[in-house]
């Protein structure tokens, strides 16, 4: 590992259990910020009002999460009615007023969700967890309460892979190990040491959120991660042991979108710097082509989605439009 990456993991990884709850909550009131805890959900019925109810008892009650907030992502199930049942504020994606026209995916959700909140720190977590705790939100902002100079914190774990029959193993994280993590190591070993480079689990200043493009699709970990970087340094970002996630698995065609947008965000930052012509991607949308037997003619044209949202802050609607809760 590089040496500059070797001494940001000794320095810059935190462990969940290093921080509790009385700590953070005396540092948030000594800096005066206030926090928010955005949960992008498409189609998460079978978990969602779990995974609300959990932080809402363990971080809105005794007062360190003021904003616990669902973005709706264009579900077509029962995810809006029972994340509010359970207490979150929840916003339909598409509703939110940005002046720009709604696209899907979730880092549409996450960019859409500043618009709503108010938040100093914005902490973010999937919806559709299976293995977790609250102190997942506690761990992602343990680092940033104790250190000014850190913006960024990423969560990492153990991934855990279901299987049909029930069993797990470490087998999670496909696009992580095939794709995020061999780009890393190629192109910006500087963050060989981020151990879970796409976790979906990662709380970051509002100050920084608001001056960095976001991919509407999966891309958005990949595109914060390397643009905070870019910028700001090293040193503004930490990472903290989560422990151990489990989740629900997407297919390996579904995957294969997911790694479109990842590759795409990548390219775009290879190409930093060159002139437009030279550079990969410049449009919204591509097509993948796979490849399936159950499928009339053998093969689909998958849409992917590879468009990226401007900085927050250079949006007229910002902040804080006038979008009310669905
Ligand atoms: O259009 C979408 C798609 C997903 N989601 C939500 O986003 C979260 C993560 O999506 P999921 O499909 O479960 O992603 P994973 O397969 O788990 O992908 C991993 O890798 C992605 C790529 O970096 C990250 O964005 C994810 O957070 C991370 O869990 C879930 O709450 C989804 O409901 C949306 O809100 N809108
Ligand atoms: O983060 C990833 O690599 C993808 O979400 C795939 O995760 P999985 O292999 O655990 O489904």
């Amino acid at each position: 590992m590089e040496l500059a990456a070797r001494r940001w993991f000794d320095s810059h990884t935190y462990l969940a259990t290093d921080f509790t709850l009385p700590e953070l909550l005396e540092r948030k009131r000594e800096q005066n910020l206030s926090i928010s805890v955005v949960i992008p959900a498409r189609n998460e019925e079978a978990t969602v009002a779990e995974v609300v109810s959990r932080i809402s008892d363990a971080l809105v009650e005794p007062g360190l999460v003021d904003e616990l907030v669902v973005i709706d992502s264009d579900s077509t199930d029962a995810t809006a009615a029972l994340a509010a049942k359970a207490g979150a504020q929840v916003y339909a994606a598409g509703a939110i007023e940005t002046g720009l026209k709604s696209l899907p995916g979730k880092g549409e959700a996450l960019w859409r969700s500043l618009f709503v909140t108010r938040g100093d720190i914005v902490a973010f977590i999937d919806a559709d967890l299976t293995e977790w705790g609250a102190h997942f939100i506690t761990g992602l902002l343990g680092p940033m309460l104790r250190d000014r100079k850190v913006s960024l914190v990423k969560g990492f774990y153990d991934r855990l892979f279901s299987s049909a029959d029930g069993g797990h193993s470490p087998q999670g994280g496909r696009v992580t190990e095939l794709v995020a993590r061999p780009l890393i190591n190629l192109h910006w070993p500087i963050l060989s040491g981020v151990v879970q480079p796409l976790a979906g689990e990662w709380a970051m200043r509002r100050s920084l959120a608001e001056t960095l493009p976001f991919p509407v699709g999966y891309g958005v970990e990949f595109a914060t991660l390397t643009d905070t970087v870019w910028r700001h340094g090293l040193g503004a970002v930490a990472q903290v042991d989560l422990g151990q996630r489990g989740h629900s698995h997407q297919n390996v065609h579904d995957l294969g979108v997911m790694a479109t947008e990842i590759l795409a965000t990548a390219t775009r930052r290879l190409n930093r710097g060159r002139p437009p012509a030279s550079v990969g991607y410049t449009h919204a949308w591509t097509d993948l082509y796979q490849y399936d037997r159950s499928v009339e003619g053998f093969w689909r044209a998958r849409d992917v989605p590879i468009a990226e949202r401007p900085p927050a802050i250079t949006v007229q609607a910002y902040p804080f439009a006038d979008s009310a809760p669905a």
